[in-house]
């Protein structure tokens, strides 16, 4: 189970008809519920490991029941929560948040959107204590680092701001209130015809844009008569794939940066809140983690769901997702080598079409057990090892003295020394460190700068005044030239010599 705030599960869609069509291969091994094996960029079979993983054989309910239930119950009793789904184009989002369609689907296939809905509306109305109750919905989708109303299309340069009444809300986003649960799917519905579509050579209907659903949740209870109001965000992001592979230019080149751009700041902000004790959360990198600020941090609740495709040859994209799913949650999804011996065994997989192809290094369940009951306990060798292994490769690009305090980090974290948490991904280890590095600098520059500001401003008010005050010296000077008696002062008006610090008597 999740030892934070931050849930991060994995799912594997089923093989599309083309796909098994084609001959493709599954490019993973199950283990277990909560792990699988996949070969990394060395092509290097790896066990990782995640709060929940959902295999092609897992239904929409066991989604919603392991990722959402929690966060649909605490929204009730005002704590904010966010689910999002991660992956590249294809990969299963949508599916995973709206089902094949939002209004029409059996009960079986229905999405995380419409069973969050339901189980709203069922704490609200079956529990005893709530006397009066409401709930708002947002649509909104985030292009090119602008925030537009689906629900309104003529909204949009939507503007992000904080009050201490209402926290993080989105200005001018239309609301609708709703009494149930298909009342709200028929507004969904139109918000999702809106929702902008670019085309890329990859797909041709792949969603460049991240979508937002937002429910707000206020109710009154008994006996404390206290108002209570929590919301959810449901994100369902653009696709995640490299922009090479799409072979985009131009506009879509574009489109494929800034999705770049917020899904890293994405990542860094959830990153940071898995740290024990995050000194700097960069909320404000993009607007899309300026909108979940209230809804990611602090004692709200999070569920990342990590959607791959089961493909070998999506295997590039999908091991950058469930990367980018390892490094949002470091302490519980480090990363375990399966040792030699066990990864060389000849044994078929049964998720290989053809018996004999052991060249994909995939393992059988068999093997997998044996892999895990299998694992080297690192001796105190290791860890040292491994230890100076760490540090000298962030010797490379870092200060001796940050060294010094990323070391200490890592021991109060456990993450050097315990032997349940080493770090064998050592650049993993390293990019994640330097980039903890880099917002931190980022944040003392943009304090620089606001300080620059102040000073330049106040600077350019005292040439001002100086310059009134030459002004009026200059014609005393004359004044006291031509009249011998009289006020020196006596033509300035009294308004400008108090402005400039004169006080006459
Ligand atoms: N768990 C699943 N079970 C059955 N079919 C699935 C599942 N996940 C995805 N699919 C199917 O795979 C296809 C692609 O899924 P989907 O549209 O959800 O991808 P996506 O990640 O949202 O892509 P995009 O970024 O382009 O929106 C769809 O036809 C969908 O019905």
């Amino acid at each position: 189970m999740s030892n934070s705030n931050v849930t991060v599960c994995v799912r594997f869609r089923p093989l599309s008809h083309k796909e098994r069509k084609g001959n493709d291969k599954v490019c993973f091994n199950k283990l277990d519920s909560e792990s699988f094996v996949f070969k990394d960029e060395r092509d290097e079979d790896v066990i990782f490991s995640f709060d929940k993983v959902f295999y092609d054989d897992s239904e929409q309910s066991d989604v919603y029941n392991f990722l959402a239930v929690p966060i649909v119950a605490d929204a009730v009793n005002g704590i904010n929560g966010t689910i999002i789904t991660y992956g590249q184009t294809g990969a299963g989002k949508t599916y995973s948040m709206e089902g094949p369609s939002i209004l029409h689907c059996n009960e079986l296939k229905t999405g995380l959107v419409q069973r969050v809905l339901n189980g709203l509306f069922e704490c609200l109305k079956t529990s005893a204590n709530i006397t009066t109750w409401t709930v708002k919905l947002s649509m909104v989708e985030i292009y090119l680092e602008k925030v537009r109303d689906l629900l309104d299309l003529s909204k949009d340069n939507l503007q992000i701001k904080e009050s201490k009444s209402q926290g993080i809300f989105i200005s001018g986003a239309t609301e609708i209130s709703i009494m149930n649960g298909s009342d709200a799917l028929e507004r969904l519905s139109e918000g999702i015809a809106n929702r902008a579509v670019g085309e890329t050579q990859m797909n041709l209907a792949s969603s460049r844009s991240h979508c937002l659903y937002i429910f707000s949740v206020q109710h009154e209870s008994t006996p404390d008569e206290r108002v209570r109001a929590g919301k959810i965000i449901l994100v369902d992001l653009a696709g995640s794939e490299k922009v090479e592979k799409t072979g985009a230019e131009g506009r879509v080149l574009d489109e494929a940066k800034t999705i770049n751009k917020s899904l890293s700041a994405l990542g860094n902000v959830i990153n940071a809140l898995t740290t024990a004790k995050p000194n700097h959360v960069p909320y404000r990198d993009s607007k899309l983690t300026r909108i979940l600020q209230d809804s990611l941090g602090g004692s709200s609740r999070a569920a990342l769901l990590c959607c791959c495709s089961p493909s070998w040859s999506n295997s590039p994209e999908s091991l950058s997702t469930i990367r980018f799913g390892t490094r949002t949650k470091l302490i519980k999804t480090l990363p375990k080598p399966i040792p030699t011996e066990v990864y060389s065994a000849k044994k078929p997989s049964p998720y290989s079409h053809d018996q004999d192809d052991l060249h994909d290094g995939t393992l059988s369940k068999a093997d997998s057990i044996q892999s895990e009951a299998s694992y080297p306990s690192l001796d105190s060798c290791d860890h040292d090892y491994l230890r100076e292994r760490l540090l000298s490769k962030l010797r490379l690009s870092l200060k001796e003295e940050d060294v010094d305090l990323l070391e200490e980090l890592f021991v109060q974290e456990g993450i050097i020394f315990d032997p349940d948490k080493v770090v064998l991904d050592i650049d993993s280890a390293c990019h994640d460190a330097a980039s903890q590095q880099i917002a931190f600098l980022v944040e003392a520059v943009g304090e620089l700068s606001e300080t620059v500001q102040e000073l330049t401003d106040e600077n350019e008010t005292l040439r001002h005044q100086l310059e009134v005050a030459q002004e009026i010296a200059a014609r005393a000077q004359c004044a006291a030239a031509e009249r011998s008696g009289g006020s020196l002062f006596g033509f300035v008006p009294a308004a400008v010599l108090r402005l400039v610090g004169f006080v006459p008597d």
